[in-house]
């Protein structure tokens, strides 16, 4: 399924609308309702009795959204306290049309930057914050509010509930705009967003957030505008077949991967095992002369040769069933500065991490003139910043306008620029091609997996990447596959989980998959 920006969500909207599907108003209507709907799911205690909330509206359609779920609420005989931020005369059209059903019933209180203690706070209650969506665009300056709604979802006793988006995130990226204090943020215990995912409720910090996602459909038929081309969530359905075919092991096959010197083989064996587990034909190290006996003495199923320097690696690559390779992992600068241009000269499908990448961190751009469109790289943040220092520096300065720079915009540039696929790795992995496409691999939610940062697991994606290459599966897909396997197989080890531990976890998730 998609994951939209604000951007891509209101061209989806226009396109309905214009088409005469469907009205703003009914949207509003629509989203209103699923927002309450998703609240009782959650919270099946609130579905009988009346209860109190407050409910804070902004200016805009978010705040309509929030007008809708105050009336739904007191239809229910709930006691509200609704705030809105900003004068009932300057809201947009459908959300001033549910203002004034909303006025037919209750009060309206004018928001102030002080800590909301009406009457009705005295008791437990449901906070409804519909103060900013998708149209932030500037810092959140209520800074006493955001306080309230971060310490309230923080609070196990009280109950957060944000339409779309905690106010002040970017919805875009996940970010918060400002330099706002940790404590000085919003939160939610629910957030309730619709038509599609946003890009913000995945990437950096937005999960945190939003505590816990629902999605709610509104009835809107167009994706996103014609011809968009928004990111897209790897999902088991999207995966790359990694069933096999029925023939010989070459018809599968042959990846070769690259170790560092004696001592330091361990990261390359990790995903020489991980290209070999994912249904690579045929697996072979490439092992310089003094680390022969030590590599040797820890794999079986895993060939070995001799690859010394950049000549052994050339002879090597004359066997044309050599069709993958993955060089990084352990590799040490020296060996990347020989090995890697021989690589990239020989055109096949690469997987290049770790110090395959920092080698180059003083001069990326001798390292971009030699990729091709089948190279994967895979760096982690810090090994992003060397390469793209500039497209780094975009995610770490302070956003001061909506929407800021994402994660997604930092790999579709990077892949842009050096001309290979790039896969920038976290929690919220995302993964470009050169033309734009994007899949975003989310590890949040019910999905978190907190202990695949460990040593290794880094080497082991690569190694799952490369086998998937050798396979014959195209970049980008091997590169999303291989990271939604790489999650699965750490979510089914579960905690205590080292690096050693994924690949023995592959076959279960396999079966699991039908493969
Ligand atoms: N698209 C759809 O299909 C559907 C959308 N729906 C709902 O609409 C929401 C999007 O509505 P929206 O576009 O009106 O934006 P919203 O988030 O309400 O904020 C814009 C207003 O806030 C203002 N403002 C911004 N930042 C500010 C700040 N820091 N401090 C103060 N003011 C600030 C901004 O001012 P401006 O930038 O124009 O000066 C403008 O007035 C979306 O999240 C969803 O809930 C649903 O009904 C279902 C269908
Ligand atoms: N919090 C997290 N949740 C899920 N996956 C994570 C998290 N942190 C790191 N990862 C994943 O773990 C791997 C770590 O890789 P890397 O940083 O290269 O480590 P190493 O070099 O030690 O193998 C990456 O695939 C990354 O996406
Ligand atoms: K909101």
């Amino acid at each position: 399924m998609e994951l939209l920006t604000a951007a891509e969500m209101s061209a989806a909207e226009r396109t309905d609308i214009e088409a005469g599907r469907v009205t703003g108003a009914e949207l509003m209507a629509r989203a209103g309702a699923g927002t309450v709907d998703a609240v009782l799911a959650k919270w099946p205690d609130l579905a009988a009795g009346a209860h109190r909330a407050v409910v804070l509206c902004g200016p805009g359609n978010n705040g309509g959204d929030g007008f809708v779920v105050a009336r739904l609420l007191a239809a229910r005989g709930w006691t509200i306290d609704l705030y809105l931020l900003g004068r009932a005369d300057a809201l947009p059209p459908d959300a001033r049309a549910n203002h004034d059903l909303w006025r037919e019933r209750g009060e309206v209180r004018a928001l102030e930057d002080a800590a909301i203690a009406p009457p009705a706070v005295d008791g437990e209650v449901l906070w409804i914050d519909a103060l900013f969506g998708t149209g932030l665009s500037r810092p959140f300056t209520l800074s006493a509010v955001a306080r309230q709604l971060g310490a309230a979802a923080r609070d196990p006793e009280t109950r957060v509930v944000a339409i779309d988006m905690p106010s002040g995130w970017c919805s875009d990226s996940g970010r918060w705009l400002g330099d706002a204090a940790p404590e000085a943020r919003t939160a939610a215990d629910l957030t309730v967003t619709f038509h599609r995912r946003k890009a913000g409720h995945i990437l950096s910090d937005g999960p945190t957030a939003c505590g816990q996602l629902a999605r709610v459909d509104i009835g809107l038929e167009a994706a996103t505008a014609p011809g968009a081309r928004p990111a897209r969530l790897v999902e088991p359905d999207t995966l790359a077949a990694v069933s096999k075919r029925p023939g010989h092991k070459y018809d599968h096959g042959h990846a070769l991967v690259l170790t560092g010197g004696a001592g330091r083989t361990g990261a390359a064996r990790l995903s020489a095992r991980a290209a070999l587990r994912i249904g690579a034909g045929l697996v072979t190290l490439g092992v310089p002369g003094a680390a022969q006996l030590e590599v040797a003495m820890h794999e079986t199923a895993v060939m070995l040769r001799r690859v010394d320097d950049a000549e052994a690696l050339d002879t090597a690559l004359e066997d044309p069933r050599l069709n993958s390779l993955c060089l990084g992992p352990g590799l040490g600068s020296e060996r990347a500065h020989a090995l890697v241009p021989a690589a990239l000269a020989s055109g096949r499908a690469t997987v290049l991490d770790a110090d395959a990448l920092t080698a180059f961190a003083d001069a990326p751009d001798r390292l971009f003139s030699k990729l091709h469109a089948r190279c994967v790289l895979t760096p982690h943040m810090g090994e992003f910043a060397r390469l793209f220092p500039d497209i780094a520096e975009d995610l770490k300065r302070t956003p001061e306008s909506g929407p800021a720079a994402s994660r997604i915009d930092a790999a579709r540039a990077a892949s842009v620029r050096c001309g290979a696929v790039v896969l920038l790795k976290g929690a919220d992995t995302v993964i470009a091609a050169p033309d734009g496409r994007v899949l975003v691999n989310a590890a949040v939610y019910e999905r978190s997996v907190p202990w695949l940062a460990t040593a290794g697991a880094g080497d082991t994606l690569a190694g799952l990447i490369a086998g998937l290459l050798a396979r014959g599966i195209a970049p980008l897909e091997a590169a999303g596959t291989g990271a939604w396997l790489h999650v699965e197989c750490a979510r089914r080890f579960g905690p205590g989980l080292i690096a050693e531990d994924l690949c023995g976890m592959l076959p279960g998730v396999l079966r699991e998959l039908g493969v």
